[in-house]
C-alpha cells in the first residue's frame, strides 16, 4: 500500500517520495505509472505520472475520463497487462475502486488519434445482475417516451435518475434548465463535444442533442438506475459505447396516431411537425434493426404500455421503498494489501493489532465497458 517510487527512477519527481502516501509506482510492460502526488490536494483528483524504461523519458501523459476525487491514501495493482487497479482508503464503497487503463483497446486508440501518451479513469461498478444497468428509451418524436419515463420517475422517484441532456434546440415555455435539458449554444456544444464530453450526439430534426459523460454519472453516483431518453441515432452509438445498458424501442400503434399525438402537444410549428413526422418513418424502420433494441413496445394505452414496460424492468408488483438498488461495493481501510494474479485480486482488509481481518478475492477476468465510461463486470466474494 502507498508503494514508495523506487528513488532512481524518479529523477524530478523526486519531491514526490516526501508523500508516499498517497503515490503508488505500477509497472506495465516497461512503463511505470506514478499515481498520485501533492499536486492532488491543488487538483482535487488524483494525478498520474509516467517513466518509459526503454527511452528513459518522463512524461506527463494525456489524462482521459473522470478523474477519481483525491484522497490521502491508495493501494495500487497491475492487472491484465492493460490497466492498473487503484483502491482507494475509507472512500464510500462504490467509490472505492478505479481502473487506471494504461493499454486498453479504448487507449490504444486515443493514442493514435493525440499522437502522444494517454491514459485514461473508469471506475469500478460491482454489482451482482442488470439491477443497475442504464435504460435507453427511444423512439419517434411524440410516441410518448417522455410520458412515460415521467411515470416511472414520479413512481420510483428514489430508484430512477434521468439523464439531463444537451440540446441546442430552444427551450420550450415549460421546460426548465438543467431539469428538462441543459440548453446550449451550437458553438459550445460542437466544442464539448470534439473535446469528448459526450457520450454521444446527434443531429435530431435539425437540432444537436447529446448525453455528457456527466450526465450519465450524476445519476449513477446518486446511487439512481439512470434513464436515457434519446433518438436512434443515439441509441446505436450507446450501443456501441462502454455502456451497458438496456434498449427499448417505443413505437405508436399508427403513423395517425403518432401525427394526433404530436399536434395535440402542441409544443411544435407546422414546419418542425412535418420534420419530425418525415424523421419518424426512418426512425421507425431503424428500430427495428436487428440487435439494436432489446425490447420493443407499442405505446397504445398509455397504462398498458407503462405495465409492460414495468415487466421488463422487472417493477411489477414493487414499491419505490422495496426496491434495493444501491451498488455493492467494497469499503477500503486505511489498513489493507492488495495482490493480483490470474485476473484475481486480493485484498486484505484489516487484521492489524488484533483487528478483524477480511479477505475479499476479486474475478476480474469479465470486464465489461471501461473508459471514458465505467467498468462492469467485476465479481466479489468474501474469502476469509
Ligand atoms: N398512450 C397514449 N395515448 C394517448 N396520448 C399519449 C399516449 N402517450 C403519450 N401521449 C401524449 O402524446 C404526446 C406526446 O408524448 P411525449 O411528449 O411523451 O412524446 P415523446 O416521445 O417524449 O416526444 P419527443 O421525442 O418529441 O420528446 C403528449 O401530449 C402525451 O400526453
Ligand atoms: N441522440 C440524442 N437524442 C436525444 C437526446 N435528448 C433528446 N433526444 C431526442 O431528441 C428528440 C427530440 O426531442 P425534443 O425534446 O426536442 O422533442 C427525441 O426523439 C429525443 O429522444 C440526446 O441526448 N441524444
Amino acid at each position: 500500500m502507498g508503494a514508495e517510487v523506487p528513488e532512481h527512477l524518479l529523477g524530478d519527481f523526486h519531491e514526490y517520495l516526501l508523500l508516499p502516501s498517497n503515490q503508488t509506482s505500477n509497472s506495465i510492460c516497461g512503463k511505470i505509472y506514478v499515481i498520485g502526488g501533492p499536486e492532488d490536494r491543488e487538483t482535487l483528483s488524483v494525478s498520474v505520472k509516467l517513466f518509459d524504461r526503454s527511452t528513459d523519458e518522463r512524461l506527463i501523459p494525456i489524462v482521459l475520463g473522470r478523474n477519481p476525487v483525491a484522497c490521502n491514501l491508495h493501494s495500487a495493482v497491475p492487472v491484465n497487462d492493460d490497466r492498473i487497479l487503484v483502491l482507494k482508503s475509507d472512500s464510500p464503497s462504490y467509490d472505492s475502486l478505479w481502473f487506471l487503463e494504461v493499454d486498453t483497446p479504448f487507449v490504444r486508440e486515443q493514442k493514435k488519434v493525440l499522437g502522444t501518451e494517454v491514459v485514461a479513469w473508469s471506475k469500478v461498478v460491482i454489482e451482482g445482475d442488470d439491477a443497475l444497468k442504464p435504460i435507453v428509451i427511444s423512439g419517434p418524436s411524440g410516441v410518448g417516451k417522455g410520458t412515460l419515463i415521467s411515470k416511472l420517475m414520479k413512481e420510483f422517484p428514489s430508484t430512477f435518475g434521468f439523464s439531463v441532456s444537451h440540446t441546442t434546440r430552444k427551450p420550450r415555455e415549460k421546460e426548465k434548465n438543467g431539469v428538462h435539458y441543459h440548453f446550449t449554444e451550437r458553438s459550445q456544444m460542437e466544442k464539448d463535444i470534439r473535446e469528448g464530453k459526450f457520450l454521444e450526439s446527434a443531429s435530431v430534426h435539425g437540432n444537436l442533442y447529446g448525453t455528457s459523460i456527466e450526465a450519465v454519472e450524476a445519476v449513477t453516483d446518486s446511487g439512481k438506475r439512470c434513464i436515457l431518453d434519446i433518438d436512434v441515432q443515439g441509441a446505436r452509438s450507446v450501443r456501441s459505447s462502454s455502456l451497458d445498458a438496456i434498449f427499448i424501442f417505443i413505437c405508436p400503434p399508427s403513423f395517425e396516431e403518432l401525427e394526433k399525438r404530436l399536434r395535440a402537444r402542441g409544443t411544435e410549428s407546422e414546419e418542425q411537425v412535418q420534420k419530425r413526422l418525415r424523421n419518424a418513418r426512418a426512425e421507425l424502420e431503424q428500430g427495428k434493426f436487428p440487435g439494436l433494441f432489446d425490447h420493443l413496445l407499442v405505446n397504445d394505452d398509455l397504462e398498458t404500455c407503462y405495465t409492460d414496460l414495468k415487466k421488463i424492468l422487472s417493477l411489477d408488483g414493487t414499491s419505490d421503498d422495496t426496491l434495493e438498488l444501491s451498488a455493492k461495493g467494497i469499503r477500503v481501510p486505511e489498513s489493507h494489501s492488495v495482490s493480483a494474479r490470474d485476473q484475481k485480486v486480493i485484498i486484505q482488509c484489516g487484521g492489524d493489532e488484533g483487528l478483524a481481518r477480511t479477505i475479499y478475492e476479486v474475478d476480474v477476468s469479465s470486464l465489461v465497458g471501461g473508459a471514458p465510461g465505467r467498468t462492469r463486470g467485476p465479481k466479489y466474494k468474501c474469502i476469509s
